[in-house]
């Protein structure tokens, strides 16, 4: 792999970022729903739902005053001068009202939107930032952006958009209705009836709905997984010369889809085709006349008393598919509050209210530790165990025996289910989290960089660090030689100009540890990658940064571990034997087994 541009600011001594930016919040003990999230908005939306409300009443009011300017021309004692001029002036009026009004509730919703994102990261990146570590390793960066980012888009759509157009859905035709019920009732009944058929259809349209929208889903999960598979898997599967099989899979799943959405198109149309008739202008004017007519000539009603139903009969129906449209917006902002909602109701690792200091010698100790991650299995029990300074202790034992767990309760990753974690004397739950990453550096597995330059990527854990320093961590790690030799060197940028191999990335990220300089350092398989001529290196590096420190060390390989001054085993979850390397052999247990069965693969 390379190592390209996997950000983990909590690598090396990791800070909480977000804690810098903003005062912690009261754990998040309630859920918030929409109203809640919405809350800090809700003044501004309210007045800008109140000016739109008002600016749907003036966009109505022109027709209305055009009615009413012809049936004062057109009355049968002769024009009525003095109430058409007032129809006009209340038309232009209600025209300029309008602009102002929808204006208005368009700033409000804006600045109401602006607040409401603002608070909302802010909101969510407190709560990142007072989250167990070990939560953001079970979760990919993916899912907090979708609540960080993509939720609250669609939350922004919801209130800058979504809430104004209902808002004027709904008002105008209620104020076309309430005109046209002060003119006719009966003819207004008449007239609605467009409405209702519509509206039947529309459901017609819908209906297994929530069955729909799950076949939906899960034919288009099928293409998603299909294209997925076929991308992921393409040198595997050119390797094998099964392209043509994959390109089978990828087919079916398309094809499938297709079916699904050619019947659900089939069985839609007719019903979706004629929602949207009924609710057409056309269809509107064509009841109003038609109804009109037969009560003109029945002499149920004036002829000048069409006009309105003309003019405002296409308002009562026009805009209910756009309601629908924006029913969808509403799902979606519900979906997305919930999804916020369930992010910050993560449980947050306590800070202590009164925090003391760790002691200043970096001794780790381990009391009756017991760790689950469901609360059903215990993957810890029982573990007593002390890490002295100046000694490497390396942990070691099958895979799934615990050894991660176990090196990741050290720097609060998690809290353990029972007994304590100590560093220098102090609880690491009442060490306060900016003194505890002072005291511990840790190195994962996979190392975490950012797209930055190489030097930024060295100096995380300590930015005021000079270069000098910067070059000393990276020469004890190995890594400088390499360094020197990228296009700018300690200024290339990972990802950029800086392409590095697994191993590379590694060595990068043992001189970021290395320059944070605590007292305490993790070393998660620190020299998985590394070939065996840099794992030498890497090793002499860390040996010499062990004078002072306290060292845990994972390893796979034993012979990377065996001069270690303390070696663990780990088995199920338990300390099974611990000792010297020499000590463990003699035992003729675990270690010494697996010794030789790594021996013997060696000698292969
Ligand atoms: N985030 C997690 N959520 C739930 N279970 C987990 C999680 N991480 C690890 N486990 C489980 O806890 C147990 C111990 O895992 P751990 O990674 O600590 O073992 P390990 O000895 O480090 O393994 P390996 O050598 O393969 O890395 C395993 O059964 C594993 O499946």
């Amino acid at each position: 792999m390379t190592g390209a541009a996997l950000a983990d600011p909590r690598e090396g001594t990791p800070d909480s970022p977000s804690d810098a930016l903003v005062p912690p919040e009261a754990p998040a003990a309630k859920a918030p729903g929409l109203g809640d999230l919405l809350a800090p908005a809700r003044g501004r939306l309210t007045a800008a739902i109140v000016a739109q409300a008002a600016a749907a009443v003036c966009s109505m009011i022109p027709f209305i005053a055009v009615a009413e300017l012809a049936r004062a021309l057109l009355a049968s004692g002769g024009p009525d001068e003095s109430r058409a001029w007032a129809a006009a002036w209340t038309a232009v009026a209600a025209l300029v009202a309008r602009l102002v009004l929808y204006a208005t509730a368009g700033v409000l919703t804006h600045h109401a939107d602006a607040d409401l994102q603002l608070g909302l990261r802010r909101r969510i990146a407190r709560h990142l930032g007072r989250l167990p570590l070990g939560w953001f390793t079970e979760n990919s960066s993916g899912e907090v952006k979708k609540a960080a980012g993509d939720n609250i888009s669609t939350l922004h759509h919801l209130v800058a958009h979504t809430a104004l157009e209902v808002t004027a859905a709904i008002v105008a035709p209620l104020t076309a209705l309430a005109y046209l019920l002060t003119v006719d009732w009966r003819l207004t009944l008449v007239a609605l009836l467009p409405l209702l058929l519509g509206v039947w259809f529309f459901k017609q349209a819908m209906s297994g709905g929530e069955e729909v929208t799950a076949r939906f889903f899960g034919a288009m999960g099928g293409v998603n997984a299909a294209v997925v598979e076929l991308v992921h898997g393409i040198k595997v599967i050119k390797a094998y010369g099964r392209t043509s099989h994959a390109h089978r899979a990828y087919d079916a799943a398309a094809d499938s889809f297709s079916v699904f959405f050619r019947d659900w198109i089939m069985s839609t149309t007719r019903a979706s085709t004629s929602a949207a008739l009924a609710l057409s202008g056309p269809a509107a004017l064509l009841v109003a006349t038609a109804a009109g007519t037969l009560f003109v000539t029945q002499g149920w009603a004036d002829a000048l008393d069409l006009v309105p139903f003309v003019l405002l009969g296409p308002a009562l129906t026009g805009s209910v598919m756009g309601l629908a449209q924006s029913g969808h917006a509403v799902q979606g902002g519900l979906q997305s509050a919930r999804e916020i909602h369930a992010l910050l109701a993560v449980p947050v690792l306590p800070d202590p209210s009164e925090p003391t200091p760790p002691g200043p010698d970096g001794r780790v100790e381990l009391t009756g530790v017991g760790f689950s991650y469901d609360g059903a299995t215990d993957v810890l029990s029982g573990i007593d165990l002390t890490l002295r300074p100046g000694t490497v202790t390396a942990l070691v034992g099958a895979s799934g025996s615990g050894k991660s767990t176990l090196a990741r309760l050290v720097p609060r990753f998690w809290d353990p289910t029972a007994g304590t974690v100590r560093i220098g004397g102090t609880d690491v739950r009442d060490i306060a989290s900016a003194d505890l990453y002072r005291q511990v550096s840790f190195v994962f597995q996979e190392p975490h960089l950012l797209r930055t330059s190489v030097r930024d990527n060295i100096r995380l854990g300590r930015p005021d660090a000079d270069d000098p320093a910067v070059e000393r961590a990276a020469r004890a790690a190995h890594i400088h030689e390499r360094i020197t030799s990228l296009p700018r060197g300690y200024d290339s940028v990972v990802g950029e100009d800086a392409m590095l191999s697994g191993g590379e990335s590694q060595r990068l990220s043992v001189a970021r540890a290395l320059l944070a300089d605590a007292p305490v350092l993790v070393l998660d398989e620190a020299t998985s990658f590394a070939d065996p001529e840099s794992e030498a290196a890497v090793q002499q590096a860390l040996s010499a940064l062990a004078a002072g420190r306290t060292l845990l060390v994972i390893a796979h390989r034993l012979a990377t571990v065996r001069d270690a001054d303390h070696i663990v085993v780990l088995d199920g979850g338990r300390i099974a034997e611990q000792g010297t390397h020499a000590e463990l052999l003699a035992l003729a247990g675990h270690y010494a087994r697996m010794w030789a069965l790594q021996q013997k693969g060696a000698a292969r």
